[in-house]
């Protein structure tokens, strides 16, 4: 962990260390028992690193990445995009609570799974936010890391304002790739997909998978059941399964785009691929006192798939 020097906390369960970054910023380190780690930072609650217990790093991050403090968000991980995802609104492309100062939660409201490695954190709209967003807000982030080396994140957002409010969501997920000509979707056939290349407009999925030659940037609209990315080189698949977030987002911006977003390094979009769990097409719409819940869990595995 960069900066300062880890401290244990007792009060968080599991291995559960919290030290700070070079900005200052609150990061944790979750380890599990078998030595799978994850590295989740207070600057967006975002999570940085997901190493398996032999050390080997399965998201993606930028090699351009810049870790400037708060509100800039940084490139790769899993960035939370909240209160938007896409160009609902007028809001940032994908919202703000990926630049803001999240807090550890000591007291969260309980989870029913609770019996694994975690760390809460809580973020609630500063003055700007409700400026820019005038809906206030408590969002729980709960980031586990199971017995198996899987990562699950579990958000939780409530209404604590008046007024109903709608917003849309998405666990941006960077994942790390031997080389993208090597990687397959699978889960997403005969989906229908909104293409943002082609100013949103829907298409239905023809393969039995997806596989990458150029730009993609996808929303796959209710896509059902668990999504496989399938790392041939590697030999790996990595699965994603997810509670209350319906569409999923695929985005690789291949070589022309990359050259156009500042913190992504010329040959980076040959390492990794976004496969994200969110909630677009249907915005989510909460009553006052009302809770939505999103949930997503990564889980490697070896696959004879690859035989
Ligand atoms: O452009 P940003 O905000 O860095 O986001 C990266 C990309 O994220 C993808 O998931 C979106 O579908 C793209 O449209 C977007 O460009």
């Amino acid at each position: 962990m960069a900066g300062s020097a880890a401290a244990s906390d007792q009060s968080l369960r599991g291995s559960v260390e919290v030290g700070r970054d070079g900005n200052g910023v609150e990061m944790i380190l979750l380890r599990n028992p078998k030595g799978a780690t994850v590295e989740v930072s207070c600057h967006g609650g975002q999570v940085l690193s997901w190493k398996t217990e032999r050390g080997e790093e399965l998201l993606f991050m930028g090699s351009k990445a810049v870790y400037k403090p708060p509100p800039h968000a940084v490139r790769g991980g899993i960035p939370i995009c909240f209160p938007q995802f896409g160009t609902r609104e007028t809001l940032e492309k994908r919202g703000f609570a990926m630049g803001r100062l999240w807090t550890i939660d000591r007291d969260p409201p309980p989870l029913p799974e609770s019996g694994m490695t975690h760390v809460d954190l809580l973020l609630n709209p500063c003055a700007v936010d409700l400026k820019i967003w005038p809906h206030n807000f408590k969002f729980h982030l709960r980031v586990a890391l199971a017995d198996d080396g899987s990562l699950i994140l579990v958000s939780r957002v409530r209404n604590v304002c008046s007024k109903p409010f709608t917003f849309t969501f998405a666990y941006h997920t960077d994942l790390a790739v031997s080389d993208i000509g090597e990687v397959r979707v699978e889960g997403l056939e005969t989906c229908d997909y909104l293409n943002n290349l082609k100013e949103g407009m829907r298409s239905t999925e023809q393969g039995i998978s997806l596989s990458f030659d150029s730009e993609v940037d996808r929303v796959y609209v209710e896509a059902e059941g668990v999504i496989e990315v399938l790392d041939h080189k590697k030999r790996r698949t990595l699965k994603i399964k997810r509670e209350g977030l319906p569409d999923v987002v695929v985005w690789n911006p291949w070589d022309k785009k990359s050259k156009a977003i500042a913190d992504f390094g010329k040959n980076d979009y040959k390492r990794m691929v976004s496969v994200s769990g969110a909630a677009i097409e249907k915005p989510i719409k909460l009553k006052p006192g009302e809770q939505w819940m999103g949930g997503l869990k990564l889980t490697l595995s070896l696959s004879t798939k690859h035989e």
